[in-house]
C-alpha cells in the first residue's frame, strides 16, 4: 500500500458505543426540505423532470426567481413535533436532517450569510425546531450538509485560475464556520451526512477537509461521518489509494442497495432511498413507479441482513406538510415494525446460506436469529441450510412464540420448515429459530464421491 498522509484514519469498523448504538437503528428517515419545495418541480406551469431540489439547475427556471423564492418561504403548517411523532411512529431511530441543500439556503439563523430562514417570512430556526422535537422523540439528529453551495460566491467546482483559489480559500472558510456552528448551536447532533463533495476543487483539499474533520470530531466526542466527506491525498472519495474506507461509514449506497455481504466489503453502511425513482426535495407530480409498502420493507430487512442501515426520505411541501403518500408508507411501515421490529434493531448479517423466501437477520447481543418471509414457497416448506455443528431445534411465529412449527430434517445440516400462513397474507412475517450447536449424527448421510 502506498504512503497517504490524509488517507483512511481508522481501519476496520469503529467499536466504540456511539458507532455501535448508530449500526444497530436499522431504520432511519431523511428529510430533504429547502426553497425547493415552494416550485416543487413546475415554474410557470412547465414540468421539471429531474430531481425536484435540483430545479435552480434546469434552463427552464431563471436563476434570479429561484435565488429569490426564500422571500415567500413561510412554511404555516410546519410542526417539528408531528414529524418527529411521525417518525416514531414509523420506527424510524435517527433522522437525517438537510441544514443547506446545494442551493447554499440555510434552514439555521447561520450568522455567516444572510441567505437563511432567519431573512425568509419565517423567520424561525428550523433546525433548532427539528433537532428538538426529534431529540424529544428519542430518534438520534443527523445533520446533512452540502459542501456544494450555489448561492456563495467563493463556491468553484473547478479551480482553474489564481482568483478561483484565493476566493475559494473564503468558501473554504465559509464551510468550516458554518459546521462549527452547527455543531455549536445543536450539540446533540450525533453525525453529518455531507453531500456535494464530489466537486475538482473540493477533491484536490485533502489536507483541508483532513484537518476540518479532526476539528468537528472534536468538539463531538464519538460524531459519525461517512466517507462522502473528504479525499485522500489523491483525490479520491469514500475509499482511498489504497483501497480503504474512509470515514466511519460507507456512503455510496444512494437509490441502491448491496445484493451479498461481499458487496459490503465488510464496512458499515447505510442505503438513503426515494420514494419516487429519484425526488429527494418535494415535486408535486411524482411520475414513474412509486415504491410500495412491502417494497420498502423489503429494502429495510435486507439491509439488516446486510449490516446496514436503510434511511428512508421524506420531501415535505412548501407549506411544511408532509405528502400522503409518506403519510400512509409511514403508517403501514410503522404498522409492520410494531410487530416485527425485534427481527431489525440491533440486528445484522447471519452467514447461513441465504434462501429464496427472505432474508436471515440475528441480534448482535443476544444471537437469536430471524428468518423475514416474502416469497412463500407453493410446496409451503421454508428451506434452511445452517452451518457445521449445527441443529435447528425450533421455528416459532415472531407473534406467536408458544407455538413451535413443524420442523423436517431433510439432509445434513438442512431442514424444510412446514409453514403456510392461515389466510391470504400481505406482509412479510417473521419466524424465530433456535439452534444448538451438536454433532449431526452421520446415519444415512453419505458426502457425495466425486
Ligand atoms: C447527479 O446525481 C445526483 C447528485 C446529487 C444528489 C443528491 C440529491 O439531491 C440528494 O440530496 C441526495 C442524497 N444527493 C446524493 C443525487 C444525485
Amino acid at each position: 500500500s502506498v504512503k497517504l498522509e490524509h488517507g483512511a484514519h481508522r481501519l476496520g469498523k469503529r467499536t466504540d458505543k456511539p458507532m455501535q448504538a448508530w449500526r444497530n437503528y436499522g431504520l432511519g428517515q431523511f428529510i430533504h426540505w429547502g426553497v425547493y419545495a415552494i416550485p416543487g418541480g413546475h415554474w410557470e406551469g412547465q414540468y421539471y423532470p429531474g430531481a425536484a431540489e435540483w430545479i435552480r439547475s434546469w434552463k427552464g427556471m431563471p436563476k434570479d426567481a429561484y435565488d429569490n423564492l426564500y422571500k415567500q418561504f413561510n412554511p404555516k403548517k410546519f410542526n417539528a413535533k408531528a414529524w418527529a411523532k411521525q417518525a416514531g411512529d414509523m420506527g424510524a431511530k435517527y433522522v437525517i436532517i438537510t441544514t443547506k441543500h446545494h442551493d447554499g439556503f440555510c434552514l439555521w439563523p447561520s450568522k455567516y450569510t444572510d441567505y437563511t430562514v432567519a431573512n425568509s417570512p419565517y423567520k424561525k430556526d428550523i433546525i433548532g425546531q427539528l433537532v428538538e422535537a426529534y431529540d424529544a422523540e428519542g430518534i438520534d439528529v443527523y445533520l446533512y450538509f452540502s459542501i456544494i453551495d450555489w448561492n456563495h460566491p467563493g463556491y468553484r467546482s473547478t479551480l482553474k485560475s489564481e482568483q478561483d483559489r484565493k476566493e475559494y480559500e473564503e468558501f473554504k472558510k465559509f464551510t468550516r464556520n458554518q459546521l462549527v456552528e452547527l455543531l455549536t448551536l445543536y450539540p446533540s447532533t450525533k453525525g453529518l451526512w455531507f453531500d456535494g463533495s464530489w466537486d475538482k476543487a473540493w477533491t484536490e483539499q485533502a489536507e483541508f477537509a483532513d484537518a476540518l474533520g479532526k476539528e468537528l470530531r472534536e468538539m463531538i466526542p464519538g460524531l459519525i461521518i461517512g466517507s462522502r466527506f473528504r479525499p485522500d491525498d489523491n483525490g479520491n472519495r469514500h475509499f482511498d489509494t489504497n483501497g480503504d474506507l474512509i470515514g466511519d461509514y460507507e456512503q455510496g449506497w444512494e437509490r441502491k442497495m448491496p445484493n451479498t455481504i461481499e458487496d459490503t466489503n465488510g464496512n458499515d453502511w447505510d442505503c438513503v432511498m426515494t420514494v419516487p425513482e429519484n425526488q429527494w426535495g418535494y415535486h408535486s407530480d411524482w411520475k414513474g413507479h412509486v415504491k410500495t409498502t412491502n417494497e420498502l420493507i423489503e429494502m429495510l430487512v435486507k439491509a439488516a441482513s446486510l449490516d446496514g442501515n436503510f434511511v428512508l426520505n421524506f420531501g415535505p411541501d412548501g407549506q411544511g406538510n408532509i405528502r400522503s403518500e409518506e403519510t400512509r408508507l409511514a403508517a403501514e411501515i410503522g404498522e409492520w415494525m410494531k410487530e416485527n421490529n425485534e427481527a431489525v434493531y440491533g440486528c445484522g448479517y447471519l452467514d447461513w446460506e441465504k434462501q429464496d423466501w427472505g432474508y436471515y437477520t440475528v441480534n448482535r447481543e443476544t444471537g437469536k436469529k430471524y428468518m423475514t418471509v416474502f416469497n412463500i414457497p407453493v410446496s409451503g416448506a421454508l428451506r434452511v441450510k445452517v452451518p457445521g455443528k449445527t441443529k435447528l431445534n425450533k421455528a416459532y411465529l415472531l407473534n406467536d412464540p408458544g407455538a413451535s412449527l413443524e420442523l423436517e430434517e431433510i439432509h445434513r445440516n438442512e431442514y424444510f420448515i412446514h409453514y403456510k400462513p392461515a389466510s391470504a397474507t400481505d406482509r412479510p412475517f417473521v419466524i424465530g429459530v433456535e439452534t444448538t450447536d451438536a454433532k449431526i449424527e452421520d446415519g444415512h448421510y453419505q458426502k457425495a464421491k466425486t
